[in-house]
C-alpha cells in the first residue's frame, strides 16, 4: 500500500474526530469557513491555509486538525520544543521538492508515526518514489509541475448581442435553472406581442424548440436547438470556456504523463481547441474580394470593349440603353470568369454585379448573401462547438482525474526527490542503536574533504552515554543527527547513512544548549526535565551541554541522578557534556570522546568526527583559541597571544 492510497481511502471522519480540539474552536472554525460541507472540501484538497487563514490557528494546529479529520493516526512523539523544530527542519528540506501547493501540503501533514507497519510501508514508498525518480528527467518534470493546480472554474461571459429563444415560459424556467440565462438573454415567444420585432435586434438566435412553432428559413440568423439538448449542447462555450481557460494545464499534465509512461484522455483537447479557434478565422473580407474583382472585371471589360467595332444598328441599340450580342457575350465572358474567381476565394457562388460600365455591386443582392452566409456560418460554427463540446464533456471528468493524479505525483516526486538528492536509505527496526555513516541534513549536500560521514551506537547494556571532547568537533552535530535519524524513521523515511539501525520508541526528547537563563528558567527546566524520568514510555534523550542550567555542582547531581534512572529504563540516552569527568564521580557510564589532534596548515581543526567509544577526549579550547588568534589582527591578536600563554 503506498501513502497515497493511504490518505484517498480515508473517508473524512465526523466532526466528532475534531471535538477532540474543543466545541469553542470547532464552532469557530465551521464559522469562517461557512459550514460542514465547505469544510470536508478544504479537508478532501487538503487546504491547510484555510485553516490558517482563520485567527488563532497556528500552522502547527492546523495540521493537527488537518491530520484529526483525516482520520490520521496522531502520535505524541516529538515531546520537546528543540524535537519539534528538527522535524519541522526535515519537513522544510522536503518541501524544497515540491512543485504544487497539494504536495505542499500533504508533506506538512506527515507526522512520526508509531505503526511498525505503516512505517515500513512509507519507508518502502520512499525508496520506490527514489528509485522512479532517479530515472527520470527531473528538472523537465518539475518545470511541467510547477504551480500546478486543479483546473479554474471559469466565470460565464455574458453576450448580450445573442439571445436564446424558447417556446414558453416553462422552457424559460428550465434554461434559467440550467444557468444558461449567465451566458445570453433568454426570451420567450409567448412574453410580448412584438416579440418577432425584438428578435431582430440580436445578431444570432439560438432557437430551443420544444413544438417548432416558428417557421425558421434560410435567411434567419436562427440555430434551432432541440430543448431536450444537455445544457453544453445549448450553450458549448460552457464547457469550450473551461477548456480553454485550462489549456495550459492539461497540455502540462499530459506532457507530464507522457514523460511517464501513462496514456490520457488529454491528447486530443490541444487539437480540438485550435481547430475551433482557426475555424473563426475562415471568415472572409467579402466587400474587399468584390471590390478587387469589379475593379477587375472593369480593367477587363474596358480593354475588350475597346477592340470591338460597332456597326451602324449596334449604336442603335446601345442606345437603347440595350446591349448589342456582342457586348453582352463580352460581360458574360468576363463576368463569368470573375464569379468564379470570387467563389474560388469566398467558397459563395453568386452574382454581385449590376451589368453596366463601370460595373455596379448589386447592394441588396450582397446584403442577401452576407445574411444567408453569416447564417450559414453560424450554424456550421455552432454544429462543431457542439461536436466538441460534447466530447470535452464526456472526458471532461477524466481530465481532471488526471490532474489530480499529476498532483498526487507530485507528493511521490517531492518525497523521491529528497530521498535521491540526500541519497537516504532505509533504516533496519530493530533493538538498538547502530549508526553507520550517517551525516547531518545540513552537512549532507556540501561536498568536500573535510565532510565526515560518522558512526555511532547505543545498545541494550549501554543505553545511556557521555558524549565529550573538542570544542567545534561536531559533538551538537552529531546529537542533532541521531535525533533527526530517529524522527525521519518513525516519520516513515530513509535516513542519511548506510545500514543504520534504530529502534522505534514512544517519545524524543531533545535540549539544545541554546536556552536562555532568565528568571526561574532553572525551575521551569526541572518542571519539564525531571518528569521524563517518571513515565514507562520508551524514550529517546538527547541533552546538549545541561551544565549551563546552574552552578556546576548542583547540575552535576541532578544529570548524574538522570542518568541513573535511564540506564534502568528502555530508553536510550545520550548527554553531550564537558563535565565527564565530575559526573563520573556520581555514576558508571560510558563516556565517548570526540579528539581534536591539532590544526592543519590552515588552521583547520584536524578531528576525526567519529567519537572513540570509552574515551575521556579533552576539549582542547586551546585550538580554537589558536585558529582565531592565527586567524586575527593587531591589538585583539595580541590579547588572544596573552590567554594562550597560559595554555602552555
Ligand atoms: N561530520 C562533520 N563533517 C564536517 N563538518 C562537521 C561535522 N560535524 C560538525 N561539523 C562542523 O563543525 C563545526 C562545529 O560543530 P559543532 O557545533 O557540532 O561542534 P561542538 O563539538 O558541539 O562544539 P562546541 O563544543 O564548541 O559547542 C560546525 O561548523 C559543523 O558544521
Amino acid at each position: 500500500m503506498s501513502i497515497n492510497e493511504e490518505i484517498d481511502k480515508k473517508h473524512i471522519k465526523n466532526l466528532v474526530e475534531i471535538k477532540g480540539i474543543g466545541d469553542k474552536l470547532t464552532e469557530k472554525i465551521l464559522n469562517s469557513v461557512g459550514g460542514e460541507k465547505n469544510l470536508f472540501s478544504i479537508v478532501e484538497n487538503l487546504e491547510l491555509e484555510k485553516l490558517t487563514d482563520i485567527d488563532g490557528i497556528s500552522q502547527r494546529k492546523a495540521i493537527e486538525i488537518m491530520n484529526k479529520l483525516l482520520g490520521n493516526p496522531s502520535t505524541n512523539f516529538l515531546k520537546s520544543e528543540r524535537a519539534i523544530q528538527l522535524y519541522e527542519e526535515i519537513i522544510d528540506k522536503i518541501l524544497d521538492y515540491t512543485n504544487t501547493k497539494y504536495s505542499e501540503n500533504r508533506i506538512k501533514l506527515l507526522s512520526p508515526l508509531n505503526d511498525k507497519n505503516k512505517i515500513i510501508d512509507r519507508i518502502n514508498f520512499v525508496m520506490e518514489s527514489k528509485i522512479k525518480v532517479s530515472k527520470l528527467p527531473i528538472i523537465k518534470l518539475r518545470g511541467l509541475m510547477k504551480n500546478l493546480s486543479d483546473p479554474v472554474l471559469v466565470k460565464p461571459k455574458y453576450d448580450a448581442s445573442k439571445a436564446i429563444l424558447t417556446e414558453s415560459p416553462e422552457d424559460n424556467d428550465y434554461l434559467i435553472d440550467l444557468g444558461l440565462n449567465q451566458y445570453f438573454p433568454i426570451l420567450n415567444l409567448s412574453s410580448s406581442s412584438s416579440i418577432e420585432d425584438e428578435l431582430q435586434e440580436y445578431e444570432l438566435i439560438f432557437y430551443v424548440y420544444s413544438q417548432g412553432f416558428l417557421d425558421v428559413s434560410d435567411d434567419d440568423n436562427m440555430v434551432l436547438i432541440s430543448k431536450d439538448s444537455p445544457a453544453h449542447e445549448i450553450v458549448p462555450d460552457i464547457i469550450l470556456d473551461y477548456f480553454n481557460q485550462n489549456l495550459e494545464l492539461f497540455e502540462k499534465v499530459l506532457e507530464t504523463r507522457k514523460i511517464l509512461n501513462q496514456d490520457s484522455v488529454l491528447e486530443d483537447i490541444p487539437r480540438i481547441l485550435s481547430e475551433l479557434n482557426s475555424y473563426k478565422l475562415k471568415d472572409v473580407d467579402l466587400d474587399s474580394v468584390l471590390s478587387k474583382a469589379k475593379k477587375d472585371a472593369d480593367e477587363k471589360l474596358k480593354i475588350a470593349i475597346k477592340s470591338v467595332d460597332i456597326e451602324g444598328d449596334e449604336v442603335l441599340e446601345l442606345l437603347n440603353n440595350n446591349f448589342p450580342p456582342k457586348i453582352d457575350k463580352i460581360f458574360d465572358d468576363i463576368l463569368t470568369l470573375s464569379k468564379k474567381e470570387i467563389k474560388e476565394i469566398t467558397g459563395i457562388d453568386f452574382d454581385p454585379f449590376l451589368r453596366k460600365y463601370p460595373l455596379e455591386l448589386d447592394g441588396e443582392e450582397i446584403e442577401r448573401i452576407k445574411f444567408r452566409e453569416n447564417s450559414r456560418a453560424e450554424n456550421e460554427y455552432f454544429d462543431l462547438k457542439v461536436r466538441s463540446a460534447s466530447y470535452l464533456e464526456s472526458i471532461k471528468e477524466k481530465a481532471e482525474l488526471e490532474v489530480k493524479e499529476a498532483l498526487k505525483f507530485d507528493f511521490e516526486f517531492a518525497l523521491g526527490s529528497f530521498a535521491f538528492e540526500y541519497d537516504l536509505n532505509p533504516p533496519i527496526i530493530g533493538e538498538n542503536f547502530n549508526l553507520k555513516d550517517v551525516i547531518h541534513l545540513n552537512l549532507a549536500l556540501e561536498k568536500g574533504e573535510d565532510i565526515q560521514r560518522v558512526d555511532y551506537c547505543l545498545n541494550k547494556n549501554e543505553n545511556v552515554a557521555l558524549l565529550t571532547g573538542a570544542n567545534s568537533g561536531g559533538k551538537t552535530t552529531l546529537l542533532e543527527t541521531i535525533s533527526q535519524i530517529a524522527i525521519m524513521a518513525h516519520m516513515g523515511l530513509p535516513v542519511s547513512g548506510k545500514e543504520v539501525e534504530i529502534k522505534l520508541l514512544d517519545e524524543i526528547y531533545h535540549f539544545s544548549k541554546k536556552r536562555s537563563l532568565d528568571a526561574g528558567a532553572f525551575e521551569s527546566f526541572l518542571n519539564v526535565f525531571m518528569p521524563i524520568v517518571t513515565t514507562d514510555s520508551e524514550k529517546l534523550v538527547l541533552l546538549d551541554e545541561l551544565e549551563g542550567i546552574t552552578e556546576l555542582d548542583a547540575a552535576v547531581k541532578i544529570i548524574s541522578s538522570f542518568i541513573d534512572m535511564i540506564k534502568e529504563s528502555n530508553s536510550f540516552g545520550v548527554i553531550v557534556t564537558h563535565m565527564a569527568k565530575e559526573l563520573m564521580n556520581y555514576t558508571d557510564i560510558r563516556v565517548d570522546g570526540i579528539e581534536a589532534k591539532g590544526l592543519d596548515k590552515n588552521y583547520n581543526l584536524i578531528v576525526d568526527r567519529t567519537p572513540r567509544m570509552n574515551f575521556l577526549a579533552k576539549s582542547t579550547p586551546e585550538l580554537i583559541l589558536k585558529r582565531i588568534y592565527e586567524n586575527s589582527e593587531g591589538r585583539l591578536k595580541e590579547v588572544y597571544g596573552e590567554v594562550l600563554k597560559k595554555f602552555k
